[in-house]
């Protein structure tokens, strides 16, 4: 892709997103991430070989494609500064900030933009990262196709057609990396009671994880199928399921994922103010 990518933001979630797209073959010199001080850019720079830049203003002004990757709690202050640069250059902006509306972003940023929302999560840094998009009017095919492409390099791209489902996707995937990380700390404390090493529990639980996923996105049955095939009746799989549907799990993902999709709505009436 010969387009220029300016990430305004060089911390967790640019990062991410910058390593996967390198992995995948774009050019480092084609992509420019920016931060107020250069302790966050070294790193970028050094390991990655991109561009990097202090002053957003200069960051934007051959960029085709503008990421705002900075935390929602600043991203006014820090569109309104960048509002005569991006307006002289009126490139597709792409945030990846939970809970802040495009319309809001298109005013914060002098209006009249294309504005794509998405919604990533940090395993795409791995190339397995799992993005919800939403397009504002202004947004033309062409555009489409280039956000596609960009995010499609570090994982799985789903288009949402109503803004408001991005709460959905952030809960079922934005903030989801870190419930399995929890499971992960869960399973080796367990492991580590029933004997093993902490090292060894943490190897088995998360290369279980890895082969639970691979083996259902390869595999025509349902989950609840495959969950079955390894729960042979009277044996030790039903003993420990029956344990955690009798404790609720179900519940308690419904309400943490409601909680979850409930505070991105909260940040947008925070947050979104125009
Ligand atoms: N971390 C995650 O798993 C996910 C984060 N997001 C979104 O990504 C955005 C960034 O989050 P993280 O990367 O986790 O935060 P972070 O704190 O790791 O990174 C924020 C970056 O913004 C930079 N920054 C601060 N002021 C700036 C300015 N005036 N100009 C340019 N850069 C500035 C900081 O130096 C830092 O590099 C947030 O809006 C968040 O909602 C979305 C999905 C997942
Ligand atoms: O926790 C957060 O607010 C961000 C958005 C989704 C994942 N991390």
């Amino acid at each position: 892709m010969a387009s220029r990518v300016t990430f305004i933001g060089a911390g967790n979630m640019a990062g991410a997103i910058i390593g996967g797209m390198i992995d995948s073959g774009f050019a480092p010199d084609a992509i420019t991430a920016t931060s107020p001080s250069d302790e966050m850019l070294a790193p970028l720079r050094d390991r990655l070989g991109i561009r990097t830049e202090t002053d957003n203003d200069a960051a934007v002004e051959q960029a085709d494609v503008v990421v705002l990757a900075v935390k929602p709690q600043i991203m006014r202050e820090v569109c309104e500064k960048m509002r005569s640069a991006i307006q002289a250059r009126r490139p597709l902006i792409i945030s990846v900030a939970a809970g802040l509306p495009a319309e809001t972003l298109e005013h914060w940023l002098g209006g009249e933009l294309a504005v794509v929302r998405c919604m990533p999560n940090t395993p795409s840094l791995v190339g397995a990262g799992a993005s919800g998009l939403y397009a504002n009017t202004r947004v033309e095919a062409s555009q489409r196709e280039l956000a596609t492409e960009l995010m499609e390099a570090v994982g799985l791209v789903e288009w949402v057609d109503d803004e408001a489902l991005l709460e959905a996707v952030t809960a079922v995937s934005g903030s989801a990396p870190a419930y399995f990380f929890l499971m992960f700390e869960a399973m080796e404390e367990a492991g580590a009671s029933l004997g093993l090493s902490a090292d060894t529990a943490r190897r088995l639980a998360m290369q279980t994880a890895y082969g639970a996923a691979k083996m259902a996105m390869q595999s025509d049955k349902t989950p609840a199928e495959l969950k079955r095939n390894v729960m042979s009746p009277g044996g030790t799989t039903e003993r420990a399921i029956e344990h955690l549907e009798g404790a609720g799990l179900r519940r308690i993902v419904q309400d943490a994922m409601n909680a979850c999709a409930h505070r991105a709505s909260e940040m947008a009436d925070e947050l979104g103010k125009r």
